[in-house]
C-alpha cells in the first residue's frame, strides 16, 4: 500500500524526546519493508513559539506561516536523522519533489509547503498527489470528538464521520498562522474531493500507525457520504 502519515508536532516534539523519534523510526522502517511510506511532520510548540515571536515583531500572517513552515522542515530533518539510510535524506519542499524523491524507494519525510494552511492539509494534498491508498493523521488525542476533549469532559469520540459533516463542524475555526487547531478546511476539502481513505488516531501510541494500516477499528474514520 502507498501510505501518507501525518505526525503532529504535538506528538514528535513533545519534550524534544529522542526516544519518541527512535520509536517512530523503528515502526516506519518496519512498515517500509512492505509499504511505500510518505510522512508529513507538523510544527508543534516550537512552531507556535516562533510564530508568536514573528507576529510580535509586526510581521503579517503569511510571513508567520513561512516561519511555521521552516520549523516543520526542521522537525522533518530530526525524523530523517532518526530514520537514517531507510529515508531519502532531503526534505521535499513541494509535492513534485516528494514524488521525485520517492523513486529512490526510500521513506519520504516532509514538512510544510506554502502559507495559509497546516501540515494536515499538506498530508491530504500529498495523498492526492501520490494517489495514496490511505491517509493517517496522528494527533495528540484519540480522534475527532464532538468538542475539544481537552476543554470539555463530556466530549465524545466520533468513530465515523463524513468529510461533508467535518467541513460543517470546523467552519468558522481560526485560520491564523499557528492556530489551525485539529484539522483545517483545506485538508478536509481534499479528503472530500478525492474520497481519500482517512483515519485520525492518537499518535502518542506509535503502534496506532500499524493498527490503522491493518484496518483495525481505531480513532475516527472519515467516510464518504
Ligand atoms: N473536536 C475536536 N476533536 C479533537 N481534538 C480537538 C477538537 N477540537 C479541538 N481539538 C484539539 O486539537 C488538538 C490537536 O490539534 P493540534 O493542531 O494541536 O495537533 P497536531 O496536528 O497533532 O500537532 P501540530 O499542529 O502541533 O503539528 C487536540 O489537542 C485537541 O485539544
Ligand atoms: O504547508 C504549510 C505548513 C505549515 N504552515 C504554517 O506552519 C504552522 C505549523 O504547522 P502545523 O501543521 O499547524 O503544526 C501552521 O500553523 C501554519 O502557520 C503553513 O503555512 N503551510
Amino acid at each position: 500500500m502507498r501510505i501518507v502519515a501525518a505526525i503532529g508536532g504535538s506528538i514528535l516534539l513533545q519534550d524534544y524526546n529522542a526516544e519518541r523519534f527512535k520509536e517512530y523510526a523503528e515502526i516506519l522502517k518496519e512498515l517500509s519493508e512492505e509499504h511505500e511510506i510518505f510522512v508529513v511532520v507538523g510544527g508543534g510548540k516550537p512552531a507556535r513559539d516562533y510564530i508568536t515571536a514573528v507576529r510580535n515583531l509586526g510581521a503579517g500572517e503569511a510571513k508567520c506561516d513561512d516561519i511555521g513552515i521552516e520549523v516543520t522542515r526542521l522537525n522533518a530533518k530530526l525524523l530523517l536523522l532518526a530514520l537514517g539510510n531507510t529515508a531519502y535524506q532531503k526534505v521535499p519542499h513541494n509535492f513534485g519533489e516528494a514524488l521525485e524523491y520517492s523513486a529512490s524507494g526510500k521513506i519520504i519525510v516532509m514538512g510544510g509547503t506554502e502559507p495559509a494552511h497546516s501540515t494536515d492539509a499538506v498530508s491530504a494534498i500529498l495523498a492526492e498527489y501520490v494517489q495514496a491508498d490511505l491517509l493517517i493523521n496522528l494527533t495528540s488525542v484519540d480522534g475527532m470528538y464532538t468538542k475539544d476533549p481537552r476543554k470539555y469532559d463530556d466530549a465524545e469520540l466520533i468513530e465515523e464521520i463524513t468529510a461533508t459533516d467535518m467541513i460543517e463542524f470546523i467552519k468558522g475555526n481560526d485560520v491564523k498562522a499557528g492556530t489551525y487547531e485539529f484539522f483545517d478546511m483545506t485538508a478536509i476539502q481534499m479528503i472530500k474531493r478525492s474520497n481519500l481513505e482517512t483515519v485520525i488516531a492518537n499518535g502518542n501510541k506509535p503502534q496506532n500507525l500499524v493498527k490503522a494500516i491493518k484496518g483495525e477499528k481505531i480513532g475516527t474514520r472519515v467516510i464518504s457520504e
